[in-house]
């Protein structure tokens, strides 16, 4: 019999919604997922670890996977770095059936959608603008000017959230994670 679960999860949603909480603590609670770690042109932070949380690589080299076809998707995000998630380890794991998520922009989940239809795109909201502006500001990992680049996007993404198949609002990660665990089951 066919398996209908759709096997590529797209997770989207502002700057400092939680995504990446979320993503962390559902790879916790699922580990038998592919959890697809992207390429960026960004410096790391200081507690990011290259090959675990991205894989950190000059604009030279992101540019040389993009005109190899390395890449599923890739965006400029935020209008200065460059994201882009690895085609191979994510063909590999679905042709083992594995279901994939990615944590990606809006612009990237538009390219995964129109690839691949079947893929499902989960937008996270924050429960109040406010909220969003906090939790980005409590993060500190970015100066003011970057915030606020940030916050602007997060205005766009916000109004394009009924182009995702499920809006989960992210008010507490472990319900957030409860929720995204039963999408994957239906
Ligand atoms: N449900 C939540 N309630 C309160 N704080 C949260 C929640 N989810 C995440 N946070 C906090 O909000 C901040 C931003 O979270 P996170 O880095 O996961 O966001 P993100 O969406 O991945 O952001 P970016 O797109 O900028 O990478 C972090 O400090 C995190 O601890
Ligand atoms: N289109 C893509 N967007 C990606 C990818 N990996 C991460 N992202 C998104 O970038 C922003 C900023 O991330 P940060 O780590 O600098 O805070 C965020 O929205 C991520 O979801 C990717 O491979 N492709």
């Amino acid at each position: 019999m066919a398996d209908k679960q759709p096997a590529v999860w797209v997770i989207s949603g502002p700057s400092g919604v939680g995504k990446g909480t979320v993503c962390n603590r559902l790879r916790e609670r699922r580990p038998d997922l592919h959890y697809s770690v992207s390429m960026t042109t960004r410096a790391p932070r200081p507690d990011e670890v290259d090959g675990t949380s991205y894989h950190f690589v000059t604009p030279e080299d992101f540019q040389d996977l993009v005109e190899r076809g390395m890449l599923l998707e890739y965006a400029q995000v935020h209008g200065t770095n460059y994201y882009g998630t690895p085609r191979e380890p994510v063909e590999k794991a679905l042709a083992q059936r594995t279901p994939v998520v990615l944590e990606i922009d809006l612009q990237g989940a538009r390219q995964v959608k129109q690839n691949m239809p079947e893929a499902r795109l989960v937008f996270l909201t924050p429960p109040s603008w406010d909220e969003l502006v906090n939790r980005l500001r409590r993060r500190g990992t970015e100066d003011e000017a970057t915030q606020e680049r940030r916050l602007e996007t997060a205005r766009m993404e916000l109004a394009a959230r009924d182009e995702a198949d499920h809006v989960v609002e992210n008010r507490a990660v472990e319900d957030t994670v409860s929720t995204l665990i039963g999408l994957m089951s239906l």
